[in-house]
């Protein structure tokens, strides 16, 4: 096999309870990840002189790095080390997730790296070996693996399915520019001050939310502790989450570290409806719909 090809999801977080600062410059999470189907793909091809190579298409690809600094290409770096292959790969990765968004994207290339390289250069690492890898790559990247609805715990690393039934539908406003997230995370220290900080929990109403499906229930129990950081670093999300609440959204959210925002819709009509009057305002350059849960990093073909 010379060729694999990854689909892989972005995420939203349905809560993100953000908690004390560790000294490892890590915060205590407690998070409930979904998997959405806003897809990119990463196609690895095998090559015989050990490089590792990246090229990027797709939307905003011209603000993918290349070099070491992408995180689909330490992904490959890092199984080619444990593993011992010497063989390398070129990974070509097309991206349909907002880049910087707070949805995962580079996250979520990670996740596909991992699961194509192991393919292709028949590593045949078990489950949990490459959750481990994940880890290593980033608070995100093991949940991408794992898709679904995910609870997470840690820094975010540690994830376990969650008890959840139904589909969601989404609508999804970009931004005109991606956020930092280490910047988002410092800014909420800063807005914390001294106050004594509490161990993260998630909602119980959110968790009952989704053990029975109603997306009424769950659009009330979103929940992100990053917000209010987020809304000060760019007021004008405030303005966008206002006109999809007056649009009906059953819940509105930033996602992640942003600026990305996230609605839930009462159904597919409702998310049509509610992508086309964002659009409508002006506020944000690009919306989308999408579905959620979705699987996780999968291999297509190949
Ligand atoms: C905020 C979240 C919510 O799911 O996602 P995004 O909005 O970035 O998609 C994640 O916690 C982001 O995870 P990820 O994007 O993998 O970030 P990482 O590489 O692990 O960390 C980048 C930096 O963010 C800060 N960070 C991240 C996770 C965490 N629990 N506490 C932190 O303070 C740290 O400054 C860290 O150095
Ligand atoms: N494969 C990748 N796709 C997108 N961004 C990447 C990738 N690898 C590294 N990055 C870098 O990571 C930063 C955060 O991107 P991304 O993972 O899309 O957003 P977020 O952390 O908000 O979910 C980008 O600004 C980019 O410089």
């Amino acid at each position: 096999m010379s060729d694999v090809v990854v689909r892989t999801p972005a995420k939203v977080n349905l809560a993100l309870m953000v908690g004390p600062l560790r000294t490892d410059g890590f915060h205590e999470l407690a998070s409930v990840y979904q998997a959405v189907s806003l897809y990119d793909e990463v196609r690895a091809t095998l090559v015989p002189d050990g490089q590792i190579t990246v090229r990027v298409t797709g939307q905003q690809a011209g603000k993918v790095p290349l070099d070491n600094g992408n995180l689909a290409y330490r992904a490959a770096a890092l199984l080619a080390e444990q593993a011992g292959v010497e063989t390398g790969v070129r990974l070509d990765i097309v991206k349909g997730i907002p880049v910087a968004g707070g949805m995962a994207g580079g996250s979520s290339d990670a996740a596909a790296a991992l699961v194509a390289c192991d393919a292709l250069w028949g590593t045949k690492l078990d489950r949990s070996a490459l959750l481990d890898l994940a880890a290593r790559l980033g608070s995100d990247v093991p949940f991408c693996l794992l898709g679904g609805t995910a609870v997470g715990s840690g820094h975010g690393e540690i994830v376990a399915p969650a008890l959840a039934r139904g589909a969601f539908e989404w609508v999804f406003a970009l931004d005109r520019e991606g956020m930092s997230t280490p910047a988002v995370f410092a800014h909420l220290d800063r807005l914390r001050g001294a106050a004594a900080v509490l161990p993260p929990r998630i909602p119980e109403a959110l968790m009952a939310a989704l053990r029975t499906g109603s997306a009424t229930d769950l659009g009330r129990a979103l929940a992100n502790d990053l917000q209010p950081a987020a809304l000060r670093l760019r007021p004008r999300l405030a303005q966008v989450l206002d006109a999809g609440r007056e649009y009906g959204a059953l819940g509105a959210v930033v996602s992640g570290s942003g600026p990305t925002c996230a609605f839930l819709a009462r159904g597919h009509g409702h998310a049509v409806d509610l992508s086309a009057r964002l659009a409508g305002t002006g506020l944000c350059p690009s919306v989308r719909i999408a579905t959620g849960p979705v699987p996780g990093a999968r291999v297509v073909e190949g």
